[in-house]
């Protein structure tokens, strides 16, 4: 069985060894970067809407984007796997298939280095992803200062538009997801569907943003409220959101409307949310990046604010949210 997932990755160049014997082993070119993250079937995600290879593709680009948004390079991947005993080994193979992809087209040079396979009562994935600093610091969370200006780069919104479609299209009333809809909602929705299902964050402006000048950086996972208010809090200072510079940088994603409130709390997206000093701004923002705001100096007043109101953060929050069934 595990030669047949094997058999689905291509060797990552930064590993001297890979998959297959107690370790793998690394030369990473500077500081490591280091990030894990598990989804379970139920509160993370439902087979019913999953293929294997897009579970895959979802579980390589949601730890790619944490390595990024340290202003890393990813290196590797581990994947530690346990499914029911009736999982049909193509399932094993689709995710590996997944994983191997979106490692070649989201971060070329990173692959999955190693990993574990075990059963359990629901799919249950933890992935570990590695990645080098390159001589640069790491870009924290707690870097930006008043007079940075506030960017993004990535979908904004999508792929929470995408899980919404999912739960009022494609589940029964008590929550149970169902794929019998699917084929009718990937024909007339293909691009919020796969931002949800198959994101494709821009793993390679991590590095680009670092190397840019960027002060504070990170993955928008939950939503750009909560995220946003995330960054304000551990850097100390309050960010000003433009609502206009929202609608003119996100308004229309991949050919969809994109609703600013959509924009504010819909999670998944996976995008960088940084700050850069005014004078980058002046010079040019590393392309992908669109400012949506300003960093100003912290009062009592809220942390993160749109068009001078306070900003609720609302999104994702595993321990509050209840999506029927979850
Ligand atoms: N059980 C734990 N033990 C130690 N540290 C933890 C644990 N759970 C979370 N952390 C740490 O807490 C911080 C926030 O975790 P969280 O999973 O919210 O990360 P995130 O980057 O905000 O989210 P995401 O992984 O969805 O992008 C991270 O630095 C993480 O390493
Ligand atoms: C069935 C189903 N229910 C809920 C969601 C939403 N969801 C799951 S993980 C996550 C982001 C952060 O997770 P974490 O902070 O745990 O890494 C979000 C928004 C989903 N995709 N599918
Ligand atoms: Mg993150």
């Amino acid at each position: 069985m595990l030669a047949r997932v094997l058999a689905r990755l291509a060797p990552a160049p930064a590993a001297l060894l890979g998959p297959g014997d107690d370790c793998a082993v690394l030369r990473p070119s500077g500081e490591l970067v280091v990030t894990t993250d598990t989804m379970i079937e139920g509160p993370d995600f439902r087979a019913a809407w999953h293929g294997g290879f897009d579970l895959g593709w979802k579980l390589a680009a949601t730890n790619l984007s944490d390595v990024a948004a340290m202003g890393a390079r990813p290196i590797g991947l581990t994947l530690a796997l346990a499914v029911p005993r009736d999982t049909p080994v193509a399932l094993l193979e689709e995710i590996a298939s997944g994983m191997n992809a979106a490692c070649c087209e989201l971060a070329p040079g990173c692959g999955v280095i190693g990993g574990d396979l075990g059963t359990a009562p629901v799919l249950t994935a933890a992935v570990t992803a590695l990645g080098e600093l390159a001589g640069r610091p790491a870009v924290t969370r707690a870097g930006a200062r008043a007079g940075d200006v506030v960017a993004y780069a990535g979908d904004l919104g999508l792929a929470g538009m995408g899980l919404s479609l999912l739960f009022a299209e494609a589940a029964d009333a008590d929550g149970t997801a169902h794929a019998r809809t699917l084929p009718a909602l990937r024909a007339a929705h293909p691009e919020i569907l796969a931002a949800q299902l198959a994101p494709a964050p821009p793993i390679e402006l991590g590095a680009v943003a670092a190397a840019a000048g960027a002060t504070a950086m990170m993955d928008v996972s939950d939503s750009l409220s909560i995220d946003a208010d995330r960054l304000a809090r551990a850097s100390g200072v309050r960010l000003e959101l433009d609502r206009a510079w929202l609608e003119r940088g996100f308004g229309l994603q991949r050919g969809v409307e994109v609703p600013v409130p959509a924009m504010l709390t819909g999670g998944e997206d996976h995008g960088l949310l940084a700050t850069f000093p005014a004078a980058v701004q002046a010079a040019g923002l590393p392309g992908g990046f669109v400012a949506i705001g300003r960093v100003v100096a912290a009062t009592e007043r809220s942390e993160v604010t749109l068009d001078g109101a306070p900003l609720q953060p609302t999104g994702w929050d595993p321990y509050v949210v209840r999506w029927p069934g979850a």
